[in-house]
C-alpha cells in the first residue's frame, strides 16, 4: 500500500509528522513517500504542484495531505499561489466527493462553541462537491464593466456552474451515505437567487426518486448556517456545493470543539482518496508546536478505511484518539480548565502510546 505524503506549508509539516508517526506504529506494510507541495514546492521548483509531486500522487493508493498557503504569497499571480496545489490535485485526480464528518467527542462537549446539551452526541456528515462550482467555473478574470452600477470601471468576475452529471453523482454519494446512517439528507442551496442552485435542487430531487427510503429536505444556505448553531443534531447528512460546503464545514468544526478536530476524505470514482484536515496552514501558529494534529490523525484513519481497506486499523486509531481525550490531554485550541495542555508532538506521542495499550 503506497501512500504519497504531502505535508505542504505552515502547520502542515507539523501535523502530518504526527499522523505519519501514528501510521508507522501500526503493524501494516505501508510504503510512504514524501514530496513538496504548495509554497514549499514553489520555493524549491518554482511551481506549487510540480509534475513529480502530481505523478507521485497519481500513482499512490492514497494521499496524506497537510495544508498549503501563507500570507507571503498573496501577491503572486493566482496560478502560482500555494492554494492552487490542492485545487490542482482535486481537479487532476477527479476528487469530487469530499466527506467532512463533524463529530463531537463526549470529552469535548465543553470545548464546543455551543452549549454542551446542543452538541452532546453530535455526529453529522457534510458532503461537499469538490471539483465544480465557482471555484472552478470558467470564465473568470478582470475586465472593464460594460453594465452594472459602474459601467467603465474595473471589475472582477467568476463563474458559478454545475452540470447535471456532476450534481447527480454527488447526490448519489450523499443518499448512499445516508442509507448507512440516519437516512436523512439536507441539500443546501441558494435556489431562491441562483440559477445554478435552482438546477442543483431540481437534479437532487430527481436523483431522490431512486432513494425513497431516505428523507430529503432542501434548505437555503443562510438558514442552514443558522440551523447549524441552533439545532445541529437535526442534521444527518448535508450535501452541498463546493463553496457553501467550504464555509459550512468550518462553521461545523466549532461544534466539535475546534477546526483542529475536523478530518476529511476526498474521493474519486475509483475510491482513490486524498486525506487532509479541513483547516489550512494556520500561519499564525506555525512553528510553535501547538497545532492540534488530531484532525490529520483522524484523516489518516479515514484513509485506512476508505482507500486501503483496513477498517480494523482505522478503528484502532479512532479509539486511541478517544483514549487520549479521556486522559484529559488537550492542545491549546481544545483546552479547558481541569485538563492538561500538551503540544503537537506530545499529542501525537500520546496517540501512539494509546494504540499500543
Ligand atoms: N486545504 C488547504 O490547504 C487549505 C489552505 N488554506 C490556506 O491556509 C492559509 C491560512 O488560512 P486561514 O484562513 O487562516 O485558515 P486556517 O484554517 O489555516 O486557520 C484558521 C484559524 O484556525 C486555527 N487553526 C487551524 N488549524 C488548526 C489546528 N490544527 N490546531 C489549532 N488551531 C488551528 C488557526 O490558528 C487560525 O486561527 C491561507 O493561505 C489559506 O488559503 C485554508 C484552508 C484550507
Ligand atoms: C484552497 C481552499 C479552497 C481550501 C479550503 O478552504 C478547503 O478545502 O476547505
Ligand atoms: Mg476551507
Amino acid at each position: 500500500m503506497k501512500i504519497a505524503v504531502l505535508p505542504g506549508d505552515g502547520i502542515g509539516t507539523e501535523i502530518v509528522a504526527e499522523a505519519v508517526k501514528v501510521l508507522r506504529a501500526l503493524d501494516l506494510k505501508l510504503e510512504m513517500e514524501s514530496a513538496l507541495v504548495g509554497g514549499a514546492a514553489y520555493e524549491a521548483h518554482g511551481h506549487p504542484l510540480p509534475e513529480s509531486t502530481l505523478k507521485l500522487a497519481k500513482e499512490a493508493d492514497a494521499i496524506l495531505f497537510g495544508a498549503v498557503g501563507d500570507w507571503k504569497y498573496d501577491k503572486l499571480d493566482r496560478p502560482l499561489r500555494p492554494e492552487q496545489a490542492i485545487l490542482g490535485l482535486r481537479k487532476h485526480l477527479g476528487l469530487f466527493a469530499n466527506f467532512r464528518p463533524a463529530i463531537c467527542y463526549e470529552q469535548l462537549t465543553h470545548a464546543s462553541s455551543l452549549k454542551p446539551e446542543l452538541v452532546a452526541g453530535l455526529d453529522i456528515l457534510i458532503i461537499r462537491e469538490l471539483t465544480g462550482d465557482i471555484y472552478f467555473g470558467q470564465p473568470r478574470g478582470r475586465r472593464t464593466a460594460v453594465d452594472g452600477h459602474f459601467p467603465g470601471a474595473d471589475e472582477a468576475f467568476d463563474t458559478m456552474r454545475y452540470s447535471r452529471p456532476e450534481i447527480e453523482r454527488i447526490a448519489r454519494v450523499a443518499f448512499e451515505a445516508a442509507r448507512k446512517r440516519n437516512k436523512k439528507v439536507t441539500s443546501v442551496d441558494k435556489a431562491n437567487v441562483l440559477e445554478t442552485f435552482q438546477f442543483w435542487k431540481d437534479v437532487v430531487t430527481d436523483v431522490h426518486k431512486d432513494y425513497q427510503d431516505v428523507e430529503l429536505e432542501h434548505m437555503y444556505v443562510d438558514n442552514a448556517a443558522m440551523q447549524l448553531v441552533k439545532k445541529p443534531k437535526a442534521f444527518d447528512v448535508i450535501v452541498t456545493g463546493n463553496m457553501f460546503g467550504d464555509i459550512l464545514s468550518d462553521e461545523a468544526s466549532m461544534l466539535t470543539g475546534s477546526i483542529g478536530m475536523l478530518p476529511s476524505a476526498s474521493l474519486n470514482s475509483s475510491n482513490q482518496g486524498l486525506y487532509e484536515p479541513s483547516h489550512g496552514s494556520a500561519p499564525d501558529i506555525a512553528g510553535k508546536g501547538v497545532a492540534n494534529p488530531l484532525a490529520t490523525i483522524l484523516s489518516a484513519a479515514m484513509m485506512l478505511r476508505f482507500s486501503l481497506n483496513q477498517e480494523a486499523a482505522a478503528q484502532r486509531i479512532e479509539a486511541a484518539v478517544q483514549k487520549v481525550l479521556a486522559q484529559g490531554l488537550r492542545t491549546p485550541d481544545i483546552y479547558s480548565e481541569g485538563t492538561t495542555k500538551v503540544g503537537t508532538a506530545q499529542m501525537g506521542d500520546a496517540v501512539v502510546k494509546a494504540l499500543a495499550a
